[in-house]
């Protein structure tokens, strides 16, 4: 009875908190809450009757394109905006970034986008009010919708992006895990690294893997995958020195040429002949249908130990074009994330 009454007394003071100052308190609350998931039974029912009475408006913060990226993106090509949520309709989800990806490909993908463009990404999120039952208040999802703190997004919607597509976290992602890992070893670099070792590549007992790029989100997860050595650069040492005959090259990117689209890459076409070489490009989002089992396959290793995983963590929302830049400068070791 004595701890009904504490417990009574303690969440209508957190209601009064809760009317009083919705975002601050939302904000103490996600703070508070123990690594990654905690038992949100309590603090989900409080979220709940702060979101749902009331209908909110969020301030939401995003970043959009200031100038078109040439060469290397600068800080100054990007312009953060504040904007109020829209009301949700049926269906829709009121959605709080937690992490955002950054990610080598939005260099390129950034050059077909023009000023006022929201910033393209993927995030992980937690829903904080919801008209839709697939995704009910409290539920962590992956969204692609960009370097934005807050978003409304419809149950429904589609991405352009494979790999971008709203969902919730897999049931069975491990809950000592952070869904931060999402963007990372378990998601689309991990991916990448995973089928184009084992698809792509096809290693076979004894033979030697290298690895370009090492230190980042793929190279760091082929590396475990395959115990690997590390090679140096690809071109001039690896392809045109090291290679055996008959091996294979899975080529996943070309990030050093990434901000300077005039530098070509180097082709050693007479070591490809000689050594009857096989290199196959490949986007990791083609094996998506794959991905369920691979991303509970490495989240299995991940926690008995087989694979370690670094996540690069930038702090704060207004991190995200420095964190961009790092990406392609080399200041990354493992995943770059920002966490809002
Ligand atoms: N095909 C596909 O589906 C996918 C392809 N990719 C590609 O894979 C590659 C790696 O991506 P990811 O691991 O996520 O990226 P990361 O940023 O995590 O890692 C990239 C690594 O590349 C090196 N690097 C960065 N900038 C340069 C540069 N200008 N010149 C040379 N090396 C550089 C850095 O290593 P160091 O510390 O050694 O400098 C860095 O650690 C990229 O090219 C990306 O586009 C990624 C995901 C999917
Ligand atoms: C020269 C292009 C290199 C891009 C390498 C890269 O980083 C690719 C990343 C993809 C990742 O798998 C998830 C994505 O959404 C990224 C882009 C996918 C582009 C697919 C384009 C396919 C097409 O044009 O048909």
């Amino acid at each position: 009875m004595r701890c009904c009454t504490m417990y009574a007394k303690w969440f209508t003071l957190q209601c009064v908190r809760v009317t009083n100052a919705v975002q601050v308190r939302y904000q103490d609350t996600r703070e508070n809450v123990p690594k990654y998931y905690p038992d949100l039974r309590i603090k989900e029912r409080l979220r709940r009757l702060c979101w749902t009475s009331s209908s909110t408006m969020v301030k939401a913060k995003k970043f959009v394109i200031a100038a078109r990226f040439d060469g290397l993106p600068k800080v100054s090509d990007f312009q953060l905006v504040e904007e109020d949520t829209p009301e949700l309709k049926n269906g829709d989800l009121l959605c709080e970034t937690l992490f955002i990806s950054v990610d080598p490909y939005m260099r390129l993908f950034g050059r077909s986008l023009k000023e006022g463009d929201t910033m393209i990404g993927e995030v992980v999120s937690r829903v904080i009010e919801s008209k839709s039952q697939k995704y009910p208040v409290g539920t962590t999802v992956l969204a692609g919708y960009g370097w934005r703190t807050h978003a409304v997004v419809h149950e429904d919607d589609k991405h352009p992006l494979p790999t971008a597509q709203l969902r919730a976290v897999p049931a069975d992602f491990p809950k000592e895990l952070s869904p931060g890992l999402l963007l990372g070893v378990t998601g689309m670099p991990g991916m990448t690294a995973y089928f184009g070792l084992i698809d792509v590549c096809q290693p076979k007992s004894g033979e030697t893997v290298f690895v370009n790029a090492a230190a980042g989100a793929v190279g760091s997860l082929v590396g475990q995958i395959a115990k690997i050595k590390v090679g140096g650069d690809f071109s001039v040492s690896v392809l045109n020195n090291h290679m055996k005959d008959h091996g294979r090259v899975a080529v996943c990117g070309s990030i050093s040429t990434y901000n300077n689209p005039e530098v070509k890459g180097h082709y050693f076409f007479e070591t490809i002949i000689t050594k009857r070489l096989k290199l196959q490009g490949f986007i990791g989002a083609e094996y998506q249908a794959e991905w369920p089992a691979a991303t509970t396959q490495v989240a299995k290793w991940i926690v008995e130990g087989k694979v370690k995983h670094k996540e690069h963590v930038a702090n704060g929302f207004d991190q995200t074009p420095q964190a961009l830049i790092g990406v392609l400068t080399g200041k990354n070791t493992g995943k770059a994330i920002v966490k809002i």
